[in-house]
C-alpha cells in the first residue's frame, strides 16, 4: 500500500492545550506521525511519495473561503499584537450573543473554534495545507485506477473541523475535502467510515443534507465525551440527506466485542450504500492506553478491522485522524493497514 506523507506536519508543533482543566502540553504532536512513518518503513508497508499541490480550490469547495484566508493568516495577526506564544481561543459566541465577525484576532478565534485545544503557530497554515494536499494525492490516486488502496498520514488531523469551524486539533477537514474531490472528479457515492475514538462532528455536518456521502461513525458517547453536542444517535441527516448519517454512540470502557458489533454493522451498510470509494477516517486513539480516550481495542483488535474493511472490496483511501498513545501508535496504525493488505 502507497502512502502519501509531507514532512511539513511537523509544523504542528503547539506548547500547550487547555484541557481537564489546565495548560498541557500537547497530546497531537509531530512525533505521532514521525512513528507511524517509521513503522510503516519498518515493514515495507509500500512506497513514501510526497503530496502534490493541488491549491486551495478543492480545499473551498469544503471551507469557507473566509475561514481559509482566516486560518492562513491567523498567525500575522496574532504576532502583530506583540505576543509570541501560541494563539488560543477564550471567548465564543455562545447563547445569547450575535454570531458576527469581529475583527480582533481574539474575537475572530473564538468566531472561528469551538475548543480552546487546538493552538495556532506559526507553521499551523502550512502544516493544515500540506495535510489536505496529503488527503487530496491519496484521493487522486484513487480516483485514477492507480491504486486501489491508499494511506493518507495527515496531521494536523481533520474530521472535527467544519466548513468554517476549527478544534479537536483539527484546521482542515481532510477527509471531506478528499470525498468532494472525488464526487467532482466523478464518484456518484463516497461513503466516509470514521473509527476515531471521538465523533467527526465536522464531517457529519459537512455532508449532513447530502445523500451522495454516507457518513459513520463509530465514537464515545457525546453525552459522556468530546465534542459532547453532536453526535448522538438520533443524528440520520437532513433533508436529501436523511438516512445517510449513521452514529454508533459507545459507553465509556467498550471494547472490541462491543465495538466490533457496531462496526460490523456499519461495514454493512456501507456495502448496502455501494459507494465507488471508501473513505476511512482511522484515528486509533481507540486503542486501551490512550491517554484521553476510554475504549479498550487491544493492538491486535486494529488489524482484525482491517481485514474487514478489505472484504468490502472497495477502493479505500485511509486519512489519518487520532490516536496519542504514541509509543504504540506506529503498531496501531500500520496493524489496520497490513490486517487490510492482507486480506486483500
Ligand atoms: N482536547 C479535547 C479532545 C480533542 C480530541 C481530539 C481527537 O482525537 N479527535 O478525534
Ligand atoms: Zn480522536
Amino acid at each position: 500500500m502507497l502512502t502519501v506523507y509531507s514532512e511539513d506536519h511537523a509544523l504542528q508543533d503547539g506548547k500547550a492545550e487547555l484541557i481537564d482543566g489546565q495548560l498541557l502540553p500537547c497530546f497531537e504532536m509531530p512525533r505521532r506521525a514521525f512513528l507511524i512513518r517509521d513503522r510503516v518503513r519498518e515493514v515495507g508497508l509500500g512506497e513514501i511519495v510526497p503530496p502534490e499541490d493541488f491549491g486551495r480550490a478543492p480545499i473551498e469547495r469544503v471551507h469557507d473561503p473566509d475561514f481559509v484566508a482566516f486560518l492562513a493568516g491567523a498567525w500575522d495577526e496574532w504576532a502583530a499584537t506583540g505576543r509570541t506564544c501560541d494563539a488560543l481561543p477564550w471567548t465564543w459566541p455562545m447563547r445569547t450573543l450575535r454570531q458576527i465577525r469581529p475583527r480582533r484576532i481574539d474575537g475572530l478565534m473564538g468566531y472561528y473554534s469551538f475548543d480552546a485545544g487546538t493552538p495556532i503557530t506559526a507553521g499551523t497554515w502550512r502544516a493544515a495545507y500540506a495535510s489536505a494536499q496529503t488527503a487530496l494525492t491519496g484521493a487522486r490516486l484513487i480516483a485514477t485506477g492507480e491504486q486501489r488502496a491508499v494511506f493518507a498520514l495527515c496531521r494536523p488531523p481533520g474530521h472535527h473541523a467544519a466548513a468554517d469551524l476549527y478544534g479537536g486539533y483539527c484546521f482542515l477537514n481532510n477527509a471531506a475535502i478528499a470525498a468532494q474531490f472525488l464526487i467532482d472528479g466523478g464518484a456518484e457515492r463516497v461513503a466516509i467510515l470514521d473509527v476515531d475514538y471521538h465523533h467527526g462532528n465536522g464531517t457529519q455536518a459537512i455532508f449532513y443534507d447530502r445523500p451522495d456521502v454516507l457518513f459513520l461513525s463509530l465514537h464515545g458517547d457525546p453525552a459522556q465525551e468530546f465534542p459532547y453536542y453532536l453526535g448522538w444517535g438520533d443524528e440520520r441527516g437532513a433533508g436529501a440527506g436523511e438516512g445517510f448519517n449513521v452514529n454508533y454512540p459507545l459507553p465509556w470502557g467498550t471494547g472490541f466485542p462491543a465495538w466490533g458489533e457496531a462496526f460490523e454493522d456499519a461495514c454493512r451498510k456501507v456495502a448496502a450504500y455501494a459507494p465507488d470509494v471508501l473513505l476511512v477516517s482511522l484515528g486509533v486513539d481507540t486503542y486501551k492506553d490512550d491517554p484521553i480516550s476510554k475504549f479498550r481495542l487491544e493492538s491486535e483488535d486494529f488489524a482484525t478491522y482491517g481485514a474487514r474493511i478489505a472484504r468490502l472490496g472497495l477502493p479505500t483511501l485511509f486519512v489519518m485522524e487520532g490516536g496519542y498513545a504514541v509509543e504504540q501508535i506506529g503498531i496501531n496504525v500500520v496493524n489496520v493497514l497490513t490486517g487490510f493488505e492482507e486480506a486483500r
